[in-house]
């Protein structure tokens, strides 16, 4: 079945996996490849791409650093990577961020036929959502890595951490610029494949970022 490498994943890093959450995943997949065919929200992928290329990307972050409360999604498309996490996360209160309407339209789809609580979604540019503070700040493929570090530090309370999906090579570029915000690194994984993510999705390294402990 397609979402058994997403079971997998999850089981091997001890990221949640109940019945419920394995029947919300395949609604997803199934609303995504069906609305996919004719609002194209993401391109031609069978369910199985969906599955390697977009939503173990999407989880992998929660294997490298957990989620503890709010989460931003700025960026989100078509719930990339705000609804996998919410699925594995449902107490935890999520708003995504997306300016366009064709994706909103199928975001709302998703949160009604998922009957998603906590959950909000902007038709927005992140520039104009009003200001709150987050304590688990992601975006996946939204702006570059050194750019993305800067907006979202701007949303994340002080307790709470920026989410970085990205490549190897971009670590000591965000580092630099974790220095000059005030930040620094507070979870990493330099190379996905050994969380058992296959190697054919564009997030190849994640670190996390958040205030200095004392
Ligand atoms: C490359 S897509 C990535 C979508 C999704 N995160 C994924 O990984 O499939 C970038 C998304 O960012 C949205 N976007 C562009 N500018 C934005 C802005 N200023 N604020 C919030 N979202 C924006 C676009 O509409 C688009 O859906």
């Amino acid at each position: 079945m397609p979402l058994q490498k997403l079971q997998n994943f999850c089981t091997a890093n001890n990221l949640p996996w109940t019945d419920e959450i394995v029947n919300d995943f395949a609604t997803y997949l199934e609303l995504l490849t069906h609305f996919n065919k004719v609002m194209n929200l993401i391109g031609p992928m069978s369910e199985g791409e969906v599955v390697d290329q977009l939503l173990i990307d999407s989880v992998a972050a929660a294997a490298v650093c957990a989620p503890q409360g709010p989460i931003l999604d700025v960026g989100s498309g078509a719930g990339l990577p705000g609804v996998p996490l919410k699925l594995l996360y449902p107490d935890l209160p999520i708003t995504l961020v997306e300016p366009r309407q064709k994706r909103t339209t199928f975001l709302k789809i998703v949160l009604n036929r998922l009957d998603l609580a906590d959950t909000t979604i902007e038709r927005k540019r992140i520039e104009e959502v009003e200001r709150a503070e987050f304590s688990y700040v992601i975006s996946k493929a939204f702006q570059p890595p050194v750019q993305w570090l800067e907006t979202a530090s701007e949303w994340t309370a002080d307790e709470g951490v920026v989410m970085c999906l990205t490549r190897p090579d971009e670590r000591a570029a965000l580092e630099a610029k974790a220095g000059e915000l005030g930040l620094e690194l507070a979870g990493a994984c330099d190379d996905t494949t050994v969380l058992g993510a296959p190697s054919v999705g564009d997030v190849r390294a994640i670190y996390a970022f958040g205030q200095p402990g004392e």
